[in-house]
């Protein structure tokens, strides 16, 4: 069996760690003469570090989607990102532009899956935030069919950040934009299994909508990027970050791109959404924050009749700003400035309360400086516990989803957009520890339990290293995740791109039906 390229580990690998790190991200940013103008467009690039028996193995493969391969066959880019709009060949006759004019109104999406790997069954997927995925060969990275949600149900963006019930079924959310004009975001379950007489069908048949919530303004839903669950409950953050659908369905004749639809309206509140996941009704009681713009949840769980939900917020959208290719000129480590730090918020949400409490009392009854005040109106202005700041790209044990925990991994950063450190910050006691050495930039950490775990964080921790001296060679990183302390590190001389976010495949369940 070829696992790719293999590398010398320095350190002592545990030799329970057998499995598949694969993870996602932009590689490639320019086609030809033509450039694409945002970060998160860049084509799909998938990695994996195979372990095997003590060893380290590398390989690096382009998702072959129908939309790198339109571009490689044109030398340039002709299929729209969302920070890039592209547009028909300049010599193609004036029947052909108005007609692509048109059918851009509601177009035909990406299938440029390059933001998270989601594991159904035993199949994986490349993930982005449109309506496709596409399968993918975790040993060989090869690129295999694409998934159309449309087909299944009426979800046109889905997050890559979907949930795994303790059997293995997904639980994901998605905006439906064009369902007559019914904006609503969709909670929807794509099981593990299927019975063994429809084996040969897709799994996505099975798909189930559980519950729709209606967005507040129809022709302006919000974006978002992840969402929480809790045993009983589905967390959804109603953002005033938003898609405006106007701007949307003229931004191909106005030349702009979709992601200058995007627009964050710092007056208005941010709502949040909690849906009985067993009787799929939602929580009549509206509770709300002042405007934030968040991107990852990091984890939810329910005490004594509240939920506690911790996320990563900003006060504006710089973030996304800063990943405009202007502005990560080879200087951008000093000059780049975010104007909001991410922060780590912890809102304690009371589900069960006095209803004759006073107007004005704060009902949150358990240790933290978080509140929830009732309002005239009977609804509750929720206001939140900072834990930390300063840190991105959260990952915890996936065993506590859900569940009260104690660690979170981060990459760490301060003003400026580069990772200089990976930290493991506990929320219970706002200890912080960290792994940093110069000129590297770690990734997305991978926590990855070990079979024989007692405690939280009784595993390892994998992450990417790019190193910022070209003398250097990146590496893969693995920490002891109790100590935080390095077990060592695999130099994986070729190059390595910073990427967004992956998943560990232990060897068990990273069998092929080939195999
Ligand atoms: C990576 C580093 C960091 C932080 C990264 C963070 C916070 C990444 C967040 C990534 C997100 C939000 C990615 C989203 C990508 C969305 C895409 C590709 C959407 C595509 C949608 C399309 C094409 C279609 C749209 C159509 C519409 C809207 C029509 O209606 C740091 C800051 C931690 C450190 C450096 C590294
Ligand atoms: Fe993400």
């Amino acid at each position: 069996m070829d696992y790719g390229i293999s590398f010398l580990f320095i350190g002592q690998l545990p030799t329970w760690l057998q499995g598949i790190l694969l993870r996602n991200g932009p590689g490639m940013h320019t086609i030809g003469d033509t450039k694409y103008n945002h970060w998160f467009d860049g084509m799909a690039l998938l990695h994996s570090f195979t372990f095997k028996n003590g060893e380290v193995y590398y390989r690096s493969k382009y998702l072959r989607s129908d939309t790198y391969n339109s571009n490689i066959e044109a030398n340039r880019i002709v299929v729209s990102e969302f920070g890039t709009m592209a547009y028909p060949d300049p010599c193609k006759n004036i029947f052909a532009k108005a007609f692509s004019y048109l059918s851009h109104t509601i177009p035909e999406f990406t299938d440029n899956c390059l933001i998270n790997i989601m594991k159904t069954g035993d199949d994986f997927y490349a993930t982005g935030e449109t309506n496709f995925i596409r399968k993918i060969n975790p040993q060989t990275l090869e690129t295999l069919e694409k998934v159309d949600y449309t087909k299944y149900t009426a979800v046109n963006l889905a997050t890559s950040h979907p949930h795994y019930d303790s059997a293995g079924n997904i639980l994901n959310m998605g905006t439906s934009i064009v369902d007559k004009g019914k904006t609503k975001y969709m909670i929807f379950k794509i099981p593990s299994s299927v019975p063994e007489r429809e084996k040969k069908k897709s799994r996505f048949k099975h798909l189930e909508v559980l519950y729709s919530i209606h967005s507040r303004s129809l022709l302006h839903p919000s974006y978002y990027h992840s969402f929480g669950i809790t045993e009983n409950y589905v967390v959804f953050v109603e953002q005033p970050f938003k898609l405006d659908m106007v701007k949307l369905a003229t931004a191909y004749m106005r030349g702009v791109s979709w992601a200058s639809c995007l627009v964050f309206n710092k007056e208005e509140k941010t709502w949040f959404h909690f849906v009985d996941r067993r009787t799929k009704k939602e929580v009549s009681t509206k509770f709300y924050t002042d405007a934030l713009v968040l991107f990852h949840h990091v984890n939810a769980y329910e005490e004594d009749g509240h939920i506690v939900f911790d996320v990563i917020a900003y006060t504006d959208n710089s973030l996304y700003d800063m990943f405009y290719l202007k502005n990560l000129t080879t200087d951008f480590e000093e000059n780049t400035k975010l104007t909001s730090m991410p922060s780590c918020k912890r809102f304690v949400v009371p589900l069960q309360y006095d209803k004759d409490a006073a107007v004005g009392s704060n009902l949150v009854k358990l240790p933290s400086t978080a509140t929830a005040v009732k309002q005239k109106d009977g609804s509750i202005y929720c206001q939140p516990e900072t834990l930390c700041e300063g840190i991105e790209l959260p990952r915890i044990n996936y065993d506590y989803n859900g569940k009260k925990y104690k660690y979170v991994y981060a990459t760490e950063v301060k003003w400026s957009p580069v990772p200089t450190k990976i930290a493991k910050f506990n929320v219970q006691t706002k200890e912080m520890l960290h792994w940093e050495e110069d000129h590297c930039w770690p990734s997305e950490p991978v926590f990855v339990p070990n079979p024989d775990a007692k405690e939280e964080d009784d595993g390892i921790v994998l992450t990417c290293i790019v190193v910022s001296d070209p003398k250097k060679a990146p590496f893969l990183l693995v920490l002891d995740a109790k100590t935080f302390k390095e077990l060592g590190r695999a130099i994986i001389d070729v190059e390595l791109h910073l990427d967004l976010h992956g998943m560990f495949i232990p060897e068990e369940d990273s069998k092929t039906e080939t195999q």
